[in-house]
């Protein structure tokens, strides 16, 4: 089984539960209290943890490229100057939030995606996962290095092939997509929070969600901040607060705000989810 992440740092209540606790032993509160906090922060892993457990496992290929991902040194390439930042794998969505999307796109018998934000490929793979041979998902990236390492850990998967990958801004892929008539069965957004809203009205401006197709937006909960207002994750947790406002104002969309890990909004057209009118 894949080395786990400490998704709980995702979650304002975990973190606020860490600092009581750091705040118990200062104080010198009742070693009970003390235990009763500690009980509760495991409670919540136990809870995150159950999940994993009771839900399909990683297909081996998608279980090698999450461990490659995890265990690939980032650092190293950051001081080599392959890199501008050390990422943090915290961006690769993991087995739960992946076999999630699988479903999703089963269900919406998906066969064209188009992902935005494709890190080391782990969604993209998910994806692919779920789509017949000939279906396709493009993914875009917008970082040479981690498009070049993606595609070198995509083609040692069998379902790899299906993933075609778009080097550059995902606003000028999807123009070029656009360009060529290309339209998508699901649209996952999952690439800079800043220009969420933005790739949002591109899709619809650009035409490029197929008839019946799902929206589907990671990190809607971003680390809390659209409802703790803490600022935690400063421009980027703006970013996704206004986006979140921008489909809740908008009318034309039916949206459901799952919270699953960092929290995924699966949004599609009011009439196809109002078949009873
Ligand atoms: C959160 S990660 C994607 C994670 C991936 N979907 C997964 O779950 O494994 C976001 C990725 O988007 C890329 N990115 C950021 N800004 C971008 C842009 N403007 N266009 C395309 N990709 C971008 C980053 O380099 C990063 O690899």
């Amino acid at each position: 089984m894949a080395r786990r992440q400490n998704y709980m740092i995702l979650e304002p209540a975990y973190r606020r539960l860490h600092k009581l606790k750091e705040m118990a032993t200062e104080e010198n509160v009742s070693p009970k209290i003390r235990a009763e906090i500690d009980a509760i922060i495991d409670l919540l892993k136990v809870r995150a943890d159950y999940c994993e457990d009771q839900s399909t496992k990683p297909s081996n290929d998608l279980l090698r490229l999450m461990e490659s991902t995890l265990h690939h040194p980032w650092k190293d390439a950051f001081d080599q100057g392959k890199l501008s930042y050390v990422p943090t794998t915290l961006m690769m969505s993991g087995n739960l939030e992946a076999q999630f999307l699988r479903s999703l796109s089963s269900l919406g018998n998906a066969r064209r995606v188009l992902e935005l934000g494709l890190f080391t490929g782990c969604t993209a793979l998910a994806l692919a996962e779920s789509i017949p041979e000939d279906g396709k998902v493009v993914s875009c990236e917008l970082d040479p290095y981690i498009a070049d390492l993606a595609r070198s850990l995509l083609d040692k998967t069998e379902c790899g092939k299906k993933v075609d990958i778009m080097l550059g801004d995902a606003k000028e892929s999807m123009r070029a997509l656009a360009d060529k008539k290309m339209q998508f069965d699901l649209i996952f957004i999952d690439a800079d929070k800043e220009n969420y809203g933005v790739y949002y009205k591109m899709i619809w401006e650009l035409g490029l969600l197929a008839p019946k197709g799902m929206i589907l937006v990671d990190n809607a909960l971003f680390f809390g901040d659209p409802y703790t207002k803490e600022g935690y994750m400063g421009k980027a947790g703006e970013g996704i607060t206004s986006f979140n406002d921008i489909v809740r104002e908008d009318g034309n969309v039916h949206k459901i705000l799952v919270p699953i890990r960092d929290g995924l909004m699966i949004i599609r057209r009011i009439q196809d989810v109002n078949v009873h009118k």
